[in-house]
């Protein structure tokens, strides 16, 4: 009788200790899994910690808008995108997915529509409209109208036919035939002219921002933020982290954000006095990717050793192998050494670590304007 009331009390003992083992690997998982994410925006995204906070960035006022904006009835935009279908949607961005829709007007649009649960939503919808909104530029995407309707917050932009250049330099299924095999179409690899024009309208919307009354910085510049149309011109777009510096200052402080890799040194090293030089470096760094066609936040090998994609270009271009970095795709018969290795001590001077020393966007324009000629 005795061992067998041993063996009970023990059995139970080890059910108990194993429950329990159980319940601690399973609140263990619970707070370390992360679901997938490929959105990769702000390096230091505010969050909503009281729910005064979100309704009061979620309350706007449209007299701070440009009136020729269009509100759009939610109504409309469901039927346009049969109610955000997925077979719809043509981007994902940090803060929501955007849609391709035509209007009851006949007109084409890209639909942002920010994330419900997204704090940083709600500021992202106000920057835009209170920047973009008031922006008529040939460089710069146009804002057509929005819809605010309860939480719901959707920008709608003018339809850029041939979508961000990051798809047109990084995303290797545009090269994919009908039948899986890799030919190259006639449009990839985009031709060094092709990448030349663009630099030069990114440069000119950038140049226009900062010679505002009240300049505007963007604050994240990069590949998926230009946009190409279908004479790849390109289109500036993304205005959720842009702000305006007061005539008075020559800076706006703000919270570190944007994305890395494209980022100058000084504001990674948290100084939050924003300039508009901050831009021009990361111009700099968006025209090395243009021309070498590599991410700039992965690593470059150089010399048998990673480096940053920033300190292989200074490094090349100190030892006079330019035309080394262009994207291999690009033929080597369109390239003028001279022209390439002017591209690139252009990209070098907006990618001075000192940011006073970096040129303004006008005199970057007047340098490419020079380069094309
Ligand atoms: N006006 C537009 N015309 C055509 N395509 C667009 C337009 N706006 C956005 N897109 C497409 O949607 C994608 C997502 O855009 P979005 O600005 O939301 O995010 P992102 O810039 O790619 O990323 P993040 O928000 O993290 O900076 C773009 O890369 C582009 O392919």
């Amino acid at each position: 009788m005795g061992p067998s009331i041993q063996a009970l009390i023990a059995a139970a003992a080890s059910f108990v200790v194993i429950t329990l083992i159980f319940a601690i690997m399973l609140l263990f998982c619970k707070r370390t899994y992360k679901p997938p994410t490929y959105r990769t925006r702000a390096v230091n995204r505010p969050q909503p910690n009281r729910c005064s906070d979100l309704s009061s960035i979620a309350l706007f006022d449209s007299a701070s808008f440009d009136p020729s904006l269009s509100q759009i009835s939610m109504s409309e935009l469901i039927d346009a995108t049969d109610n955000f279908s997925t077979d719809k949607i043509i981007g994902d961005g940090s803060f929501g997915f955007v849609y391709k829709a035509k209007l009851s007007s006949g007109v084409t649009v890209a639909i942002k529509k920010l994330d419900k649960d997204a704090f940083q939503g709600f500021r992202e919808f106000r920057a835009e409209m209170e920047t973009l909104g008031k922006l008529r530029h040939g460089n710069i995407v146009k804002i057509f109208g929005y819809c605010a309707s309860g939480l719901d917050r959707v920008l709608i932009y003018e339809f850029v036919e041939n979508g961000s250049l990051d798809q047109w330099l990084h995303d290797t299924s545009r090269n994919d035939d009908v039948d899986g095999s890799k030919q190259l179409n006639s449009l990839c690899p985009l031709s060094w002219e092709t990448r030349v024009q663009i630099v030069r309208g990114v440069a000119n919307g950038l140049a226009y921002l900062h010679g505002l009354e009240k300049p505007i910085i963007h604050r994240d510049i990069k590949s998926s933020n230009v946009l190409l149309d279908s004479d790849f011109e390109a289109h500036i777009s993304d205005f959720g982290l842009a702000r305006r510096i007061d005539t008075s200052h020559s800076h706006v402080s703000t919270q570190v954000a944007g994305t890395m890799g494209y980022m100058p040194p000084e504001y990674l090293g948290g100084n939050t006095a924003a300039t508009v030089m901050l831009d021009v470096y990361s111009f700099g760094i968006l025209m090395i990717e243009i021309a070498t066609q590599i991410r700039p936040n992965l690593p470059v090998v150089l010399d048998g050793q990673e480096v940053g994609l920033l300190e292989w270009a200074r490094t090349m271009e100190a030892r006079n192998k330019e035309i080394e970095m262009v994207d291999s795709n690009i033929s080597r018969e369109e390239l003028s050494e001279a022209g390439v290795r002017e591209y690139f001590r252009i990209a070098c001077m907006c990618t001075n670590e000192k940011s006073r020393e970096r040129p303004a966007m006008s005199y970057v324009v007047q340098l490419l304007d020079e380069l094309v000629a």
